[in-house]
């Protein structure tokens, strides 16, 4: 993006309110201020002024904020125009601002001209798109705590630590001869750094899992209490149960949260081989569900079969995505006799006996759903991320591993600098210094517009 088109946008929500807010950033943002305000405010100070038409005629009376570049949020040259928050009013003056040379600005595309002028970097970027939407107080403190700069600040201290490798190894590749430090540096070295990348993907997934959480499916055999289960983790009636089999036919979506940790379920049909059209609907997009879920809870009545192991039937496991785990829930203990609690068989399956409609278990399962998710409860979140952050840092930590080996092995410190730089870059997509039009293009089209 050139930065030299002048873009303009509401920046406050639609509909009446008290206070409605225009923002201009721009080189033309001068021009269109000494042409509806008559004059050019001070700089950063809150100025009343009367904004005016083309004709000269007062639209609105307000306060007006010069920014002056670079001082402003966008780098730029930037107005704020607060006037009264009345929808036809806000368009009247919008279109004032098109008219004097502006054009409309695209979602996000404030926040993205700073991130371009070096304002903020990127994760700091999305932050504010985090925080605007934060749906919980701990997703709004941990945006907070990112749009401050706190997640970047640690991803930089890793790219100083790999960038002072860096020079060692590569040092020694532009001076060969020179005998003074020709010792390859130390697999020890990596060992810190290693550690360090270790430590933050923990706390960066602990900030995924708060802002994204998962997705829950809840599959079975009609009439296992799927929807049973649905209700009694919501709290609250949202699906329809009954003694007969094939009930639930739709997908029924829910969202609940597990002490900070948000998590989005799913009832869906009971898995059989269904004639009713209907109903071969409802199976076929609860296995969809399935395909696309972080976590699968497989229900089984355990009155039906109280004495068997069940299994996990075999097309199901192999829907499921990689590394999504699936638990076998044994429903319907308060009739089958068996104890509630979680184990682990010897095949490796997670299995939970509870029932549903008395309770029994059921906070142990709700335990272990966070464990599953290895969430650490709402205070281990020291920042909010996103799943491609925690995806750079996972191949970052690859690339420094693979780096650590090869200086095992004593390879060519060529090999051992390739892996150092590929792993700078896969931290700088974090922050953006690495960041292609098309990512750039899909983070803030998120965006609100005015933002
Ligand atoms: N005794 C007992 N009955 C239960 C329990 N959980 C559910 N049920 C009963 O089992 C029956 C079926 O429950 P649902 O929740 O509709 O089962 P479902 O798996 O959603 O069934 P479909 O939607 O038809 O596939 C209902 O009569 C429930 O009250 C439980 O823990 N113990
Ligand atoms: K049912
Ligand atoms: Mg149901």
């Amino acid at each position: 993006m050139d930065g030299q088109e002048t873009i303009a946008a509401i920046a406050t929500p639609p509909g009446a309110g008290a206070i409605g807010i225009i923002r201009i950033s721009g080189p033309g943002t001068r021009q269109i201020a000494k042409a509806m305000l008559g004059d050019l405010p001070p700089p950063r100070q809150a100025s009343l002024r009367s904004f005016r038409g083309e004709t000269g005629d007062v639209l609105d009376q307000g306060v007006a904020l010069w920014f002056p570049s670079p001082a402003s949020f966008t780098g730029e040259d930037l107005l704020e125009l607060q006037g009264h928050g009345g929808p036809r009013l806000l368009d009247l003056v919008l279109a004032r601002v098109l008219g004097a040379g502006a054009r409309s600005a695209r979602p996000g595309e404030f926040t993205e001209r700073a991130f371009l002028n070096g304002k903020l970097d990127l994760a700091q970027a999305e932050a504010i798109a985090d925080l605007i939407q934060a749906a919980t107080a701990t997703q709004a403190r941990l945006a907070s705590r990112s749009l401050q700069g706190i997640f970047s600040r640690h991803v930089r201290a890793l790219v100083e630590g790999l960038t002072h490798l860096r020079v060692l190894i590569e040092a020694g590749l532009d001076f060969p001869d020179e005998e003074l430090d020709a010792r390859p540096v130390e697999p020890a070295a990596f060992d810190e750094l290693i550690a360090a990348a270790e430590g933050l993907l923990s706390r960066t997934h602990q900030g995924e899992l708060i802002r994204d959480g998962l997705m829950v499916v809840i599959a079975g055999p009609p009439n296992a209490g799927k929807s049973s289960l649905l209700n009694a983790l919501v709290g609250s009636d949202a699906a329809i149960v009954t003694e007969i089999p094939g009930t639930t036919r739709d997908l029924l979506r829910a969202e609940i949260q597990l002490d900070g940790l948000p998590i989005r379920l799913v009832d869906t049909a009971g898995l059989r081989a269904a004639t009713d059209p209907i109903e071969q609907e409802g199976v076929r997009r609860a296995r969809a569900e399935i395909a696309q879920a972080d976590h699968v809870i497989l229900l089984t009545d355990d009155t039906q079969s109280p004495e068997a192991e069940p299994s996990i039937p075999r097309d199901i496991a192999e829907a499921l995505p990689t590394g999504a785990p699936i638990t076998l829930l044994r429903n319907k203990i308060d009739r089958s006799g068996r104890a509630a609690g979680v184990r682990e068989r010897a095949d490796g399956v997670t299995e939970v006996a509870c029932s549903v409609l008395t309770g029994a278990g059921m906070d142990a399962f709700r335990q272990y759903l966070k464990a599953v998710a290895g969430y650490q409860g709402p205070d281990s979140g020291e920042f909010s991320a996103r799943r491609r952050h925690v995806d750079a840092l996972q191949r970052a930590l690859e690339q420094l591993k693979a780096a650590r080996d090869a200086s095992r092995i004593a390879a060519a410190p060529e090999l051992i600098a390739e892996e150092l730089r590929q792993a700078q870059a896969s931290l700088g997509e974090i922050t953006g210094e690495v960041a292609s039009d098309e990512l750039l293009g899909r983070i803030f089209s998120e965006f609100c517009i005015g933002k």
